[in-house]
């Protein structure tokens, strides 16, 4: 872990848009920091929108869970920290955006991944000076006052599937995010529109990979593809449930332009 000068230097590489190691856990403390504002509050965790040094991006700091209460894997066959790298929403999300950066694919069908941080103790305070309702970060008591940890990304302009013109270009986009996915090992788990978002020139990524499982996992590859097909028939409900509501708004006239792929 890093902090002061080196972690200055550091971060002055993110804002070359020069490549980051990944995952690096380093420390981020509100004097690096221009402007921060929550954009996104969900089950995982919040999403600010940050500024450092004139660049803009998306902080992802998640809320400590304990996977032991409620995977529906016995506890005596894989090791705490087995279980936390698979199932822990926060390592969940890590090996997917490091399988992603693995296979060259890092600003592809998911936001540009810069690594992953933690929260120096001065930020989590000023978070909850600004945010008084989202102070607290659900920490376990074994964890004591372990820092907020969280994954730094390119803040993605755009708006919710949901809200856009299902248009072939951006069906195709969605589906091109899931066969990249698939392609690398990864299966979203979380298959809504709110996770995906399109800009407007039509750049179509998947967001919070907070749920997904990312090969080698403990799950084994069977049920690994059973959940492929599940997110593959999750993707084809959601554009047919999607056109429906297109059926009633007149300007979303483009539901005819689809047909299923996978199902
Ligand atoms: N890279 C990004 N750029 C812009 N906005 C983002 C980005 N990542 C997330 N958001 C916004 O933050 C919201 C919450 O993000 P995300 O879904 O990852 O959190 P979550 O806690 O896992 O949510 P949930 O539990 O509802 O699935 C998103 O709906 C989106 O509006």
């Amino acid at each position: 872990m890093k902090s002061g000068p080196d972690h200055d230097s550091h971060l002055s590489s993110v804002n070359d848009h020069s490549p980051l190691e990944p995952f690096i856990l380093d420390i981020l403390g509100p004097r690096l920091i221009e402007s921060i504002v929550l954009i996104g509050s969900g089950g995982h965790g919040r999403v600010f929108r940050l500024n450092l040094r004139g660049h803009t991006y998306a902080l992802k700091l998640f809320f400590s869970t304990n996977p032991l209460a409620y995977t529906t894997i016995r506890r005596g066959q894989h090791s705490e920290s087995t279980l936390r790298t698979h199932y822990d929403p926060f390592f969940a999300e890590c090996r997917a955006y490091a399988s992603i950066i693995a296979h060259g694919a890092n600003g592809t069908f998911a936001p540009f991944c810069y690594g992953s941080v933690m929260i120096d103790r001065a930020l989590e305070l000023r978070l909850g000076r600004l945010y008084p309702e989202h102070s607290d970060w659900n920490r376990q008591p074994e964890q004591g006052n372990e820092c907020v940890k969280g994954i730094l990304t390119e803040f993605f302009d755009g708006v919710e599937l949901a809200g856009v013109e299902l248009t072939r270009e951006v069906v195709g986009g969605v589906r091109d995010g899931v066969e990249g996915m698939n392609k690398i090992g990864i299966v979203h788990g979380d298959v809504f529109p709110k996770n995906v978002l399109v800009s407007t020139d039509k750049r179509v990524v998947w967001i919070d990979f907070s749920a997904s499982w990312t090969l080698p996992h403990i799950v084994g590859d069977l049920k690994y593809q059973d959940r492929q097909k599940s997110d593959r028939k999750s993707v084809e409900l959601m554009f047919h449930v999607l056109s429906l509501v297109g059926l009633i708004i007149p300007h979303f006239v483009s539901h005819l332009l689809f047909s299923p792929r996978y199902c």
